[in-house]
């Protein structure tokens, strides 16, 4: 028996061909209340000026510019107090020569005024308040449309929706409002060494660590899942269960079987359900065998089974695939420099994807390796809230060196691939 010869692709390219074919999902019509963290499928406009009416930025007294003029300190300016409102209640009055307002944060400007003054900045008396400065024409006042004017895009098409989003359309008083579905993922754990956290570990098995750290994974962004039973090395029970997850959902992720052995399914898989295999080797460590492959708008992510494998496969590939399905503008990792904590003299033909410790102090972003760092590791994964990318190439890495880290613990993405 020879072993397949695969072609390992650039890490970069890989990605990008996924996201190639990944088209997105259809919009439908949601009330904003349950709309967190979809993707918006509309611009939404303005349906007024904001802010509605000029109005006050401060407590204090509405006055008229003009009756302001000339006084200092030993001229001090009397003004008489007509009226008194607060937020929500204009004033009925328009103010004449030495009239003021007592006025609320946020209430409207009454007729006749164009300045408030500040508590701060009076003296009190029986009859209203002296000044001792003039005041600008538009002095501290919020101007109606100085945010937006009725009709301004306020939000655009693409974007996440955050919780800024959410307060923009109540300010609108939109109730509902047009998303793009989320994909559905089902999540498939292959081996016959695999059990669950409750049966016996008989020799030889392990426990199925790789399927509730994807489905965390997908939780984390607000994805739901779908665990399928674990399932044996055996090629048609994988056949099948492939393609029963793939009648109900969009994304199927299995780990494990990706490899050449000969217990290794999943490349037989996507041959039998004759699907289109963009790679199944990346110039990556660890996840060199990672493979994704697509069917009828259907992504196959073929994950390995080794869980460091597994969690970058993820973050690298996966996870921009589902950003894009909801039809984000923004679907990348955040990747940037940091300077390196540790020695890595070791070169590598492969980019390293070293699961890390990213520190932001006043003097940069540091990346410390978060101890053993194979592709079988577990623990490592947990101390990590970044991977350190160490390019392939003939020389190691040095304490000190500038490298790029990307960013796992972290809920942003970028519109381009930094890679
Ligand atoms: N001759 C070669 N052998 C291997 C190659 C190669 O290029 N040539 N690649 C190696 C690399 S790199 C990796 S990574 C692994 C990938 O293996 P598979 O994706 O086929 O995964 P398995 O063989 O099923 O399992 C690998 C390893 O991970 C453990 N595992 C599997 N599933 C889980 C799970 N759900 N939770 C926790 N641990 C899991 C499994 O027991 C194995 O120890 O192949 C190398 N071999
Ligand atoms: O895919 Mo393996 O994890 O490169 O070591
Ligand atoms: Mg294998």
């Amino acid at each position: 028996m020879s072993v397949e010869m695969r072609t390992p692709i650039p890490v970069k390219e890989a990605i990008e061909s996924v996201i190639q074919v990944v088209k997105h999902k259809e919009p439908f019509t949601l009330s904003v209340e349950e709309s967190l963290n979809y993707i918006l499928a509309e611009d939404v406009q303005a349906t007024y000026d904001i802010p509605r009416f000029n109005k006050s930025p401060y407590d204090g007294f509405a006055i008229n510019s003009q009756d302001s003029q000339g006084a200092t300190g030993d001229n001090r300016i009397a003004f008489k107090v007509v009226d008194h409102i607060g937020a929500g209640t204009p004033s009925n009055v328009k103010l004449k020569n030495g009239e003021a307002v007592r006025i609320m944060t946020g209430a409207p400007i009454p007729d006749g005024a164009d300045a408030v003054v500040m508590f701060e900045q009076t003296v009190e008396n029986e009859h209203g308040f002296t000044i001792r400065k003039s005041f600008e024409q538009g002095e501290n006042i919020s101007f109606k449309g100085e945010e937006c004017r009725e009709q301004d895009i306020v939000l655009d098409k693409g974007q996440q929706i955050n919780s800024g989003v959410i307060a923009v359309l109540a300010t609108f008083g939109y109730q509902h409002v047009k998303v793009f579905q989320k994909p559905t993922v089902a999540i498939i754990a292959t081996g016959s060494e695999l059990v669950g956290p409750k049966d016996p570990l008989e020799p030889g098995k392990i426990r199925n660590s790789n399927g509730p750290m994807i489905e965390a994974l997908c939780r984390d962004i607000n994805i739901e899942t779908t665990t399928y039973e674990i399932q044996e090395d055996n090629l048609q029970g994988c056949i099948d269960i492939v393609k029963k997850a793939m009648m109900q959902h969009d994304i199927v992720i299995t780990t494990g079987g990706v490899s050449v052995g000969d217990f290794d399914y999943l490349p037989k898989v996507y041959e039998a359900i004759d699907a289109e295999v963009l790679f199944n080797k990346v110039q990556m460590r660890p996840g060199s065998v990672t493979t994704v492959a697509y069917k009828d708008n259907h992504i196959l992510f073929g994950l390995s089974g080794n869980p460091s494998a597994c969690y970058s496969g993820f973050h690298l590939f996966t996870k921009p695939a589902i950003q894009k399905m909801m039809a984000a503008q923004e679907i990348y990792p955040v990747i940037i420099e940091a300077i390196l904590n540790e020695d890595f003299k070791k070169a590598n033909p492969f980019t390293r994807f070293i699961r890390a410790k990213i520190s932001f102090s006043n003097d940069g972003v540091y990346a410390a390796p978060s101890g053993f760092n194979k592709s079988n590791a577990v623990v490592a994964i947990v101390k990590s809230n970044g991977m350190i990318i160490l390019p392939s190439g003939t020389r190691g890495y040095a304490e000190g060196d500038k490298v790029k880290v990307l960013l796992t613990d972290h809920q942003s993405y970028e519109r381009a691939l930094n890679l």
